[in-house]
C-alpha cells in the first residue's frame, strides 16, 4: 500500500504510528535540513539563537495596518521536526471547555474526554526532583503520562531559591491563585511551567527525539529531504458534480506543513475560494472557501525590568495565566455585556475582511469565545517573568477575536507563489483593550511587593516614553510599535462545519476529497489557552488512530 506524503511536529507523529505496519509505506518531506546536533537546536539554554538563522523560514506579514503598519516576522522551523525545534519547549495542555468548543463547531467526536488519552499517551513525565519541587515545580500524578515518547519535565538548570514563591506569593495578593500544575485542563493561576525537555541528558525533546530519530530505520519510512510540497498532483478528479479527488489508486497525503503553509499547498492543487483561485488562473477542484481563513494567532509584547541582581544561565519558566476576571477586576461584568452587545458587528466586520462565510457563521463562533471567556472562565493572558540580565515579562493574549488570512497572492518568475500573511492583529478593537489591561497588570504586578523588591524600576519602554501613570492612548502607541507574533498560529484549514468555514471533517479529511488530509496546528479552530505543542500531539495521535481505523474499516468492506 502507498503511504501518505507529510512533513514535521505533528507530520512525524502521524508518520511513526503509520509506519509501524511493515506494509504501509510512508513518505515524509520536507525541504528544510537535518540538523540534529545544532547546540542552538539541542540546548536549551540556546533556544532564542534559532530565529533568524538558517532554520528558521522568517516569514514576513504583510503591512498590518494597527501595528503602524509595520510587517511581523513568524518564526518557524525550517528543519526535520519543524518548529518544536526550535521552540520555547514550554508543555502546558489547554483548557477542558475549549476543546469541548471544538465538537461544538462540527467536530464531532473531538473533546476533552476524546483527547484525553492521547495527551496522557504520548507524554514520558518525570518527577521533579526534590530541589525542582523547592523551587516550584509541581506535580498531580494523575494528570501525566508516563510510558509515551515524548520526555516532559523540569530542566536540570531550574533557578532555584526564593524568586518563585516571591512571584506566586505576589500573584496571591492580585488574587491570582497558585496553580500546582496546569496539565490537568484547568490553566488558571501562577504556575511553574514544565517543558519538553530529558532531564537526564538535559536536552531538548521534540518531534524528532520523539517520534522519527528512534524508528528512522524502518525500511518501509522514507524521508525525502530538501525538497518541499508545492502543490498535490491530482489524478482522476472527478468534477465538482461528485466534489471528489483521487490522488492515484491507492495513496493518501497527509499534509502537515504547518499552518502558515498548509493553505497554499491546498489552493495551488485547486482546493479553496474559487474567485481567488481563478484570479491566480488555478483551475478550482474543491469548492471551500474557508481554506488559508480563521488565522489565529495571539499578540506578544515584552517589557522589561531592571532586577535587583542578574540572574544568567537558569531555566525560569515562571508564569500566570489569568482570567477576564484577573484583568478587568470590578469591571468584567461591564466589558462582558458590552462585548457581547458587540459580538454581531465584530462578526460583520470578519466577514466582511475575510468573505469565506457570513456573518451568522462567524456570530456563532464568537458566542463560543465570548462564553469561554466570560462563563467558563478560561485565561486570557499568559504573562510570564524571566530574570537575566533584566527582569523581562513577556505577555500574550490568548483568545483575541481577530482573525486573519493566509493565502497564495500572486505567481513569480519562476513559478512559484507569493505567499499573504495577514494576521489582522488588533482587528477588533476588545483586543487591543484587553492587551493594554494585560500590560497594565504587568506593571501593577512589578510595583507590588514582595515582587516589586527584586527590580529598580522599567527599562523599556522607558518611563520618558511611558510614565508610571501612563494613559490607555500612550500604552496604545507602544503596542502598535512593539507587538510581535506569538507564533502560535492555527486554524487555516480548521476541522469545523463546512458551514461555519471549515475545511476538514472530524476524520481530518478534507471536505470534497477522498484521500487528502490535513494534520497540524491549521486544523485546531479555537485558540488554546495552554501551549500548542501539547495539544498539536494529541491531535495527531487521535487522528493516527482515526486513520488507521478509517483504513481497517475500508479494507474490510
Ligand atoms: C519561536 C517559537 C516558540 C514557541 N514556543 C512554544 C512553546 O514553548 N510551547 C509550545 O507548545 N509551542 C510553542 N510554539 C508553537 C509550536 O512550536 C508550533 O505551533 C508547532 O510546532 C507547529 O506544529 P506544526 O506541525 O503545525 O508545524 P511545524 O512544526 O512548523 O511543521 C511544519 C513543517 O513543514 C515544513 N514545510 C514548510 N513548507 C513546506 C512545503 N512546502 N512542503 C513540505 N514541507 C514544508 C517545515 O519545514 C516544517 O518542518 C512556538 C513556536 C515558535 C515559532
Amino acid at each position: 500500500m502507498h503511504g501518505p506524503q507529510a512533513s514535521c511536529t505533528s507530520g512525524l507523529l502521524v508518520a511513526n504510528r503509520l509506519s509501524a505496519n511493515p506494509n504501509t509505506r510512508v513518505v515524509l518531506i520536507e525541504p528544510g535540513s537535518d540538523d540534529r546536533n545544532n547546540p542552538n537546536v539541542t540546548d536549551p539554554l540556546n533556544r532564542d539563537e534559532n530565529a533568524n538563522s538558517p532554520i528558521d523560514w522568517s516569514y514576513e506579514s504583510t503591512p498590518q495596518s494597527r501595528l503602524n503598519d509595520r510587517s511581523v516576522e513568524f518564526t518557524a522551523g525550517k528543519i526535520v521536526g519543524g518548529s518544536s525545534m526550535i521552540n520555547g519547549m514550554m508543555y502546558i495542555r489547554t483548557a477542558v471547555p475549549e476543546v469541548d468548543g471544538w465538537e461544538r463547531l462540527g467536530a464531532k467526536g473531538w473533546n476533552w474526554d476524546t483527547l484525553w488519552p492521547f495527551y496522557k499517551g504520548i507524554e514520558r513525565f518525570v518527577d521533579p526532583t526534590p530541589e525542582q519541587a523547592e523551587a516550584g515545580a509541581g506535580v498531580n500524578p494523575e494528570y501525566h503520562g508516563r510510558s509515551g515518547e515524548i520526555a516532559v519535565g523540569y530542566p536540570s538548570q531550574l533557578l532555584t531559591g526564593n524568586l518563585s514563591p516571591t512571584l506566586a506569593a505576589t500573584w496571591e495578593i492580585l488574587g491570582v491563585s497558585v496553580c500546582q500544575d496546569a496539565n490537568g485542563g484547568k490553566v488558571e493561576g501562577y504556575t511553574v511551567r514544565p517543558m519538553m525537555v530529558d532531564r537526564e541528558s538535559g536536552l531538548r525533546a521534540s518531534a524528532a527525539t520523539a517520534f522519527y530519530y528512534p524508528i528512522s530505520d524502518r525500511p518501509n519510512l522514507k524521508l525525502m529531504r530538501g525538497t518541499a510540497l508545492h502543490l498535490l498532483w491530482i489524478e482522476h478528479a472527478r468534477e465538482a458534480g461528485s466534489q471528489c479527488i483521487m490522488l492515484n489508486e491507492s495513496g493518501e497525503v497527509i499534509v502537515a506543513a504547518g499552518a502558515l503553509v498548509t493553505p497554499t499547498i491546498l489552493e495551488a492543487s485547486g482546493v479553496g475560494n474559487p474567485s481567488l483561485l481563478t484570479k491566480l488562473g488555478i483551475k478550482a477542484r474543491v469548492e471551500l472557501p474557508g481554506v488559508g481563513e480563521n488565522f489565529q494567532d495571539q499578540p506578544d509584547l515584552t517589557l522589561s525590568y531592571c532586577p535587583k541582581t542578574a540572574t544568567p544561565g537558569v531555566f525560569t519558566p515562571y508564569a500566570a495565566f489569568v482570567t477576564a476576571k484577573d484583568v478587568f477586576g470590578d469591571k468584567t461584568e461591564d466589558i462582558a455585556a458590552a462585548t457581547e452587545a458587540n459580538l454581531r458587528t465584530w462578526a460583520e466586520t470578519v466577514a466582511a475582511t475575510s468573505n469565506h462565510v457570513g456573518p451568522d457563521a462567524i456570530e456563532s463562533i464568537f458566542r463560543l469565545q465570548h462564553d469561554l471567556i466570560f462563563k467558563k472562565k478560561v485565561a486570557i493572558g499568559e504573562i510570564t517573568m524571566t530574570p537575566s540580565k533584566a527582569i523581562a515579562s513577556e505577555y500574550w493574549s490568548l483568545l483575541p477575536f481577530s482573525r486573519g488570512s493566509v493565502h497564495l497572492h500572486s505567481k513569480t518568475a519562476n513559478g512559484t507563489y507569493k505567499v499573504d500573511i495577514d494576521p489582522r492583529f488588533f482587528q477588533i478593537d476588545y483586543d487591543e483593550q484587553s492587551f493594554i489591561a494585560l500590560c497594565r497588570l504587568t506593571e501593577k504586578f512589578l510595583a507590588t511587593d514582595p515582587a516589586a523588591k527584586q527590580v529598580t524600576g522599567r527599562i523599556d519602554p522607558k518611563a520618558d516614553q511611558i510614565p508610571t501613570d501612563a494613559t490607555d492612548e500612550q500604552w496604545k502607541s507602544f503596542v502598535k510599535s512593539a507587538t510581535v507574533p506569538n507564533c502560535h498560529v492555527l486554524g487555516t484549514a480548521a476541522m469545523m462545519s463546512r458551514e461555519l468555514g471549515g475545511v476538514v471533517d472530524e476524520n481530518l479529511r478534507v471536505y470534497g476529497t477522498e484521500n487528502v488530509r490535513v494534520v497540524d496546528a491549521s486544523v485546531i479552530p479555537l485558540q488554546v489557552t495552554g501551549h500548542l505543542v501539547s495539544t498539536i500531539y494529541a491531535v495527531a495521535a487521535r487522528a493516527a488512530d482515526l486513520i488507521l481505523g478509517t483504513r481497517s474499516e475500508s479494507a474490510e468492506q
